[in-house]
C-alpha cells in the first residue's frame, strides 16, 4: 500500500471530522502521525514542512478548516447567520494562505472554496450549517480528487512515455514499475530539506521500486556516464505558469540544463490545479526564502556513552558551515519553459506546439 500523508475520517453523527498528517520531518526514522484540529495547527505543521508538496500543503489547509468548523457544527457553537460563517471562512483561508507562497495549488484552492462559501451562503434558505457543509464537501471532494488525479498523472505519464520510448515523477514511475516497464529509478538527496533522500527514496523502498540515490552534485557524472540508458527527467511542480516556466524544489533547474546537455527527456508531472494561467512566466513568480539554519546544519547522530545511536528525533543538530557565513535559502527554483520537453497532468500530456505550450484547452469543458 501507498503511504499516507494525509488520514482524513469525515464526521459521523456523534464526532466531528478528524484529520491527522504524517510528520514528514520524522520521516525516515520514525512514521508518525499528528492531529491536526485547529487552522493555526495547520499553518504552522506547512510552514515547518511536517506536511509538503504543491497538492498536500493545499489539502491539508482545506481539510483543517473543515475539521475546525465541522468541530464548532458539532458543538453547536455556529449560532451566527449565514454571512457571518461565510465570512469566518474568508478569512481562516486568507490566513491559511500565508502559510507558504511558491505553490500555487494553495492558493488555487483558497479561490475556489471562496466561492464555494459565497455560494452557498447566497442560497434562498442559506443557514450558518449550510454554509460549513457545504464548505466541508467541497474540502473533501478536493482530497477525493487529489488522489485520483495522481494515478491519472501517473498513468498518462507511463503510457505516453512508453509510446515515445522513454521513462518518468514518483506516479509516473510508480505506473511504469507496475507496468513492468521500469528497471531502475534514480533519486537525488535534495538538499537542503533532503526531501529525496528521506522521502522520495523512502517510498521507492516502501514500494519496492529498484532504485538509487545520488547527492545532487552527483546528477552530472550520472549523466555523462548513464546518459544514453536514462529514459528521462521527471520532476514535480509547484507552479506552473502560463508559458511553462516551472517553479519546483531548488535544483530542478540544474538538472534541467544537464538533461539538455546530455541529450535526456526533461519531464515536469503536475495536475493542473498547479497551472497557473493567471501567472505569465516564471518572472512572475514568488521564490520563498527559508531560515539560513536549514544551510548550515544537519541533524547527526547521536552517539550515547553506551555507544547506542539515536537517528530520530532526539539527534543532535550539528553545525556544518562556517559560524557567520551568509546565508542564501531560496526553497525553490524556475526552469525556463524552452528546458521542459513535456507536462504531464491529470488529463494528458502537454507538449510544445512551435516552440510553446498551449495549456488553455486543459481546462475547456468537454
Ligand atoms: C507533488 S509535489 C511537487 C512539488 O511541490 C515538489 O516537487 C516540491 O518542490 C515540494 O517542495 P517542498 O518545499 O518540499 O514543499
Amino acid at each position: 500500500m501507498v503511504l499516507q500523508a494525509i488520514l482524513y475520517e469525515p464526521a459521523s453523527t456523534s464526532s466531528p471530522p478528524s484529520l491527522r498528517i504524517l510528520d514528514q520531518l520524522l520521516l525516515p526514522h520514525r512514521t508518525t502521525y499528528e492531529q491536526v484540529s485547529t487552522c493555526e495547527e495547520a499553518h504552522a505543521a506547512i510552514k515547518q514542512m511536517k506536511v509538503r508538496g504543491a497538492p498536500a500543503i493545499a489539502i491539508v489547509a482545506a481539510l483543517a478548516l473543515a475539521v475546525e468548523i465541522g468541530a464548532m457544527v458539532v458543538a453547536k457553537k455556529l449560532s451566527d447567520a449565514a454571512e457571518v460563517v461565510k465570512e469566518r471562512l474568508n478569512q481562516r483561508l486568507e490566513y491559511l494562505k500565508t502559510s507558504r507562497p511558491t505553490a500555487v495549488n494553495l492558493g488555487d484552492a483558497v479561490g475556489k472554496l471562496k466561492i464555494v462559501a459565497k455560494t452557498a451562503a447566497l442560497q434562498p434558505e442559506a443557514t450558518s450549517d449550510s454554509v460549513a457543509q457545504a464548505y466541508i464537501a467541497a474540502a473533501e471532494r478536493m482530497l477525493i480528487d487529489d488522489v485520483s488525479d495522481n494515478k491519472a498523472i501517473g498513468e498518462h505519464g507511463a503510457r505516453s512515455l512508453a509510446t515515445a520510448g522513454y521513462g518518468t515523477a514518483l506516479g509516473v514511475i510508480r505506473s511504469l514499475r507496475a507496468a513492468d516497464m521500469l528497471s531502475r529509478a534514480y533519486c537525488t538527496e535534495t538538499r537542503p530539506y533532503n526531501q529525496g533522500s528521506r522521502l522520495t527514496a523512502y517510498e521507492l523502498v516502501h514500494d519496492h521500486i529498484p532504485a538509487t540515490l545520488i547527492t545532487d552534485s552527483m546528477a552530472c557524472a550520472l549523466l555523462a556516464k548513464e546518459g544514453d540508458c536514462l529514459a528521462a527527467i521527471v520532476v514535480g511542480a509547484d507552479r506552473v505558469a502560463a508559458n511553462g516556466d516551472t517553479a519546483n524544489k531548488i535544483g530542478t533547474h540544474s538538472l534541467a540544463v544537464l538533461a539538455r546537455h546530455h541529450g535526456v527527456k526533461f519531464l515536469v508531472a503536475a495536475p493542473r490545479t498547479t497551472i497557473d494561467l493567471g501567472t505569465a512566466s516564471g518572472q512572475d513568480i514568488t521564490i520563498e526564502e527559508r531560515a539560513p539554519e536549514e544551510v548550515t546544519r544537519i541533524k547527526g547522530p547521536k552517539i550515547n556513552p553506551d555507544g547506542r545511536i539515536l537517528v530520530d528525533e532526539d539527534a543532535e543538530v550539528i553545525s556544518t558551515a562556517a559560524d557567520g557565513i551568509d546565508v542564501w535559502n531560496p526553497a525553490f527554483d524556475v526552469t525556463p519553459a524552452d528546458l521542459i520537453d513535456g507536462v504531464i497532468t491529470e488529463v494528458g500530456v502537454v507538449v510544445k506546439v512551435e516552440g510553446r505550450f498551449e495549456f488553455g484547452s486543459l481546462f475547456q469543458k468537454s
